[in-house]
């Protein structure tokens, strides 16, 4: 999929005045977010057992704590898929021809969301099953 243009010099400058500055960084925060959901097929996998989940914990009733648990490992994985897709997009951009280093960065980027699924995966057994059985 084509990228987006690359904003001009005008976007990148940062309004006047604090509040107005946060809000920005929020903007660009939630357009990092959309751009990699829209390019990563994984997020998007993400987004859908994001949202079984937050059903499942409905259904079962989960306690204050265990809700706390699972939003917990949820955001640890999404936050690492993201961390991933930057790790990813740099690693392209600086070394778009085959390289060691550029190999091993995304290698242990991926290592990073592989540990965080399987600790959210970890919690999920331990915080749902009791409540099936
Ligand atoms: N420039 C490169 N130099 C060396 N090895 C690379 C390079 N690009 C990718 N690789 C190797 O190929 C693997 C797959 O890279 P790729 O960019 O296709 O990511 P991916 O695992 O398919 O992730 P995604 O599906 O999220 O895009 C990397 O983990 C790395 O081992």
């Amino acid at each position: 999929m084509a990228e987006p243009a690359l904003p001009t010099p005008e976007r990148l400058r940062p309004p006047e005045g604090l509040w107005r500055r946060r809000v920005a960084s929020f903007g660009h925060a939630g357009r990092g977010v959309w751009s990699a959901l829209r390019s990563e097929v994984h997020l998007r996998l993400h987004a859908v057992a994001t949202v079984v989940v937050i059903g499942l914990g409905f259904y079962s009733g989960l306690s204050r704590l265990e809700w706390a648990l699972v939003a917990l490992a949820v955001a640890c994985v999404w936050a690492a898929e993201l961390m991933n897709t930057a790790i990813e997009a740099l690693t392209d951009l600086a070394s778009p021809a085959y390289h060691p280093l550029a190999g091993k960065a995304k290698d242990v980027a991926a290592g990073a969301v592989l540990l965080a699924a399987l600790g959210a995966l970890v919690v999920g057994a331990l915080v749902f099953v009791p409540h099936f059985i």
